[in-house]
């Protein structure tokens, strides 16, 4: 079972304005709410590609039960700890170009942080723990680090895809995945990322670490897959971006897909790929039509 975690889940409020006036009154062309958070994407990316997750974290009041309601009517599985403030509201500004306004969150408790630790426990060797998003400030800093090392102790794969702060406290653990975005990984270093080059030689300082696989995004620019055998390089499709917020957890979610398919590295890399194109090209998440339509248009190199 791949179990994805979204300590700090949100309901996504995309917005449509044909320009913004700071400090006037707005008025919006259209608005939509979208189920969110990154883990919460990737269970329901996985879903759209025919594979089984458990979507679990922590989730409260109207905007925790408009989440709760989402997954459900996609018959995906979900067991959330109920806090007692309301998940957040990210604010998603489109006008041409994209602004986000990502909230705090609600605070946990010690005692919503050990149900989740407990509910945890029952997962174990075959099954794969997702990682991702930021956290509410009121856990731990070091939370994933504590997750991961838990789940590493009982044979399970650990995906993370979260900003540099967050990650370092789990990279004494075997990682099965990290998807940083290449502005992500210049922050890791203090560089600026512009080009595959630049991914590629910092991505690999990555791999000191005990990492199987490390993807770097690129958005329209492409993205690498490392590991400590295989560099490969992606070309995206060519295509009109209506909405990338959830195109990094659809590509996680393409190449979790894959690999629970049986597919090889560069086929799970291409549906990868393919998946967070879908995904950027459409209003909400990538279809599985979509993603079969881009699947041919993406260009993977290996490179020595
Ligand atoms: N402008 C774009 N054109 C084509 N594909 C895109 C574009 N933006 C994002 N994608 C797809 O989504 C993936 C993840 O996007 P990226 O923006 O790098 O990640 P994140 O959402 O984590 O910042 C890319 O590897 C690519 O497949
Ligand atoms: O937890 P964070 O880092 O605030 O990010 C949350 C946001 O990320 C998203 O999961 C989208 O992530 P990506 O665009 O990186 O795939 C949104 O649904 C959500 O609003």
């Amino acid at each position: 079972m791949i179990v994805t975690v979204t300590l700090n889940p949100s309901v996504d409020y995309v917005v449509r304005l044909d320009s913004l006036h700071v400090g006037s009154l707005n008025r919006t062309n259209d608005a939509s709410y979208f189920a969110g958070g990154k883990g919460i994407n990737v269970s329901q990316v996985l879903h759209e590609l025919q594979v089984d997750s458990a979507a679990t974290g922590f989730i409260g009041g109207f905007s925790g039960g408009f989440i709760k309601q989402s997954l459900a009517v996609k018959g995906i599985k979900a067991n959330f700890v109920e806090v007692d403030e309301p998940t957040r509201v990210n604010i998603k500004l489109k006008t041409g170009e994209e602004t986000e306004i990502n909230a705090a969150g609600p605070t946990i408790s010690t005692a919503h942080l050990t149900s989740l630790l407990k509910q945890l426990e029952q997962y174990g060797e075959g099954d794969v723990l997702v990682l991702a998003g930021s956290i509410p400030s009121s856990v731990p800093s070091t939370l994933y680090g504590t997750l991961a090392e838990n789940a590493a102790a009982r044979g399970m794969k650990v995906v993370i895809d979260a900003e540099k702060s967050l990650l370092e406290p789990a990279l004494s653990n075997p990682l099965y995945l990290i998807k940083p975005n290449h502005h992500e990984l210049g922050e890791y270093f203090g560089v600026e990322i512009d080009t595959v080059e630049e991914a590629i030689i910092y991505g690999k300082k990555l791999l000191n670490y005990d990492i199987q696989h490390i993807m770097v995004s690129m958005a329209e620019k492409g993205a690498v897959l490392l590991t400590k055998e295989e560099t490969l390089q992606a070309q995206v499709p060519k295509g009109t971006v209506r909405n990338s917020v959830g195109a990094g957890d659809s590509s996680v979610a393409g190449f979790l897909a894959g690999r629970t398919k049986g597919y090889s590295l560069e086929e799970s890399f291409r549906l990868s790929v393919a998946t967070g194109s879908a995904t950027a090209f459409s209003e909400g998440l990538a279809t599985s039509e979509e993603v079969e339509l881009l699947k041919p248009h993406v260009r993977i190199q290996k490179l020595v």
